[in-house]
């Protein structure tokens, strides 16, 4: 088995006690689709930016590619971070800006040439329905397309592994729909794929692997 990330009894506290994880162990799978359900406060987002690496486990270790977060400088999760991409519920998208200028933004740290950037953009817009919204503000799209946007942002670095936080929470069923194929589209890809989400609609029927939180803790993993 070809194991990408490795939970082992990872915990995470805010002062002054907040459990927002407790012990969680978990491993996921090159390739696999992960649906992290529960709700509000069940700990997905603390999940996913443990696993992203912007915040450190209270206890517990974390392992992505076999490399441990707890044995890496701040300089080597960075480079660690570039194969993943993150996507959020509020897009996180530079509004007065083009949709070419923000999916350029994912490519900044990464330090390619000019030519290679615009060949890529191009290609990952192209695959998300975007060529004809190239040169538009992000305040003139719909939501569906602004999460588009910010999934082409992600994608464009090529990563091995998308996080999706609550990537629907602010769309209507239709544009969850779609973006939840183009999830599953990513994922035929190759790419693996951690999908929070506490929307069952979503999640129920796929036969993917759901792993449910309720109060930081794993309740089921199927
Ligand atoms: N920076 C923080 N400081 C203090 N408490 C926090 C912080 N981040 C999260 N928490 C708390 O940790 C718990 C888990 O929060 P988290 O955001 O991970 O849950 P969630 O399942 O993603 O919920 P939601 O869907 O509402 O975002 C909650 O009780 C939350 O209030």
């Amino acid at each position: 088995m070809n194991v990408l990330i490795t939970l082992e009894k990872v915990s995470k506290v805010y002062p002054p006690y907040i459990k927002a994880l407790d012990e969680v162990s978990l491993k996921i799978t090159r390739g696999e689709f992960v649906f992290i359900t529960g709700s509000s406060g069940a700990g997905k987002t603390t999940l996913l930016n443990l696993i992203f690496g912007l915040e450190r486990p209270s206890s517990g270790r974390i392992s992505f590619m076999d490399l441990e977060y707890h044995n890496l400088k701040r300089k080597d999760l960075a480079k660690l971070r570039r194969k993943m991409g993150f996507v959020f519920q509020d897009f996180k998208l530079l509004s007065e800006k083009t949709v070419y200028e923000n999916v350029y933004l994912g490519l900044e740290v990464l330090g390619i040439s000019e030519k290679e950037a615009r060949k890529r953009i191009d290609s990952v817009l192209s695959r998300l329905g975007l060529v004809g919204r190239k040169n538009l503000k992000i305040k003139a799209l719909s939501g569906g397309e602004k999460q588009r946007v910010a999934i082409a942002r992600a994608v464009v670095r090529e990563p091995e592994l998308i996080l999706a936080d609550e990537p629907t929470g602010n769309l209507d069923p239709q544009a969850s729909r779609e973006i939840l194929e183009i999830m599953e589209e990513l994922n035929a890809e190759g790419i693996t794929i951690l999908f929070a989400t506490h929307d069952e609609s979503l999640y129920q029927n796929r036969h993917r692997k759901v792993v449910h939180l309720d109060k930081g803790r794993i309740i089921t993993k199927q």
